[in-house]
């Protein structure tokens, strides 16, 4: 079974992730270390994805016939997949989120190419609060995957571990899918 783990860039996949007894799949190191991309995008820092060779690369590699392999990335939903976990965030907090870990990224880093500057660290927390008001990801999902097969989780007030039980609770079967619980439409 495979199980993408989606959401808005800062909702929390990687660390939510990191703690599962499964094959996890962080797409966004793969895409940069496998450099299945088609170049970077000067104004933000990120790189664009190549959909077909991730498509490739993940049937190669993540086919879990046998096992449960997680995919984890906001690019996750665009692929195939026998669940669709979504990670929710209010936007204030998330803009937070983006904020901190972008500092902290640039402390570590200094002057490294890929960080972001402080102008465009604002404009990159601001962009995906409002793309998580909006709720895209969680539409495209529903979109390509259909309801039956979506579970949102909102980590606003969450810890990584109690994300990470609800995770657990959707691979093991014991919850049913849910989409639109959460509204976020306040913010904008
Ligand atoms: N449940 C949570 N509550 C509060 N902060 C969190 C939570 N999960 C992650 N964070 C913090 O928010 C930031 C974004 O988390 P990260 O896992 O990198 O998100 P994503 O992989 O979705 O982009 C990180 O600095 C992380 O420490």
């Amino acid at each position: 079974m495979r199980v993408a783990v989606t959401g808005t860039p800062g909702t929390g996949k990687t660390t939510a992730t990191e703690t599962l007894d499964y094959a996890v799949v962080h797409l966004n190191d793969v895409i940069r270390e496998e450099g299945l991309h088609d170049g970077e995008d000067p104004d933000r820092a990120s790189l664009y994805a190549d959909f077909e060779a991730l498509e490739e690369w993940l049937a190669a590699n993540a086919s879990a016939d046998d096992e449960t392999v997680v995919v984890e990335s906001h690019l996750a939903h665009h692929f195939d997949a026998d669940r669709v976990v979504v990670l929710r965030c209010h936007p204030e907090s998330l803009e937070s989120r983006l904020r901190e870990r972008g500092e902290t990224e640039e402390k570590a880093r200094e002057n490294d190419a890929s960080t972001k500057s402080p102008q465009a660290l604002t404009r990159y927390a601001r962009e995906n609060a409002e793309a998580e008001a909006l709720d895209v990801i969680l539409g495209e999902a529903v979109q390509r995957h259909g309801l039956e097969s979506v579970y949102e989780i909102d980590t606003t007030d969450r810890t990584p571990e109690a994300v990470a039980e609800e995770l657990r609770a959707v691979l093991a079967d014991e919850r049913e899918p849910s989409a639109g619980d959460v509204d976020f439409t306040g913010y904008l």
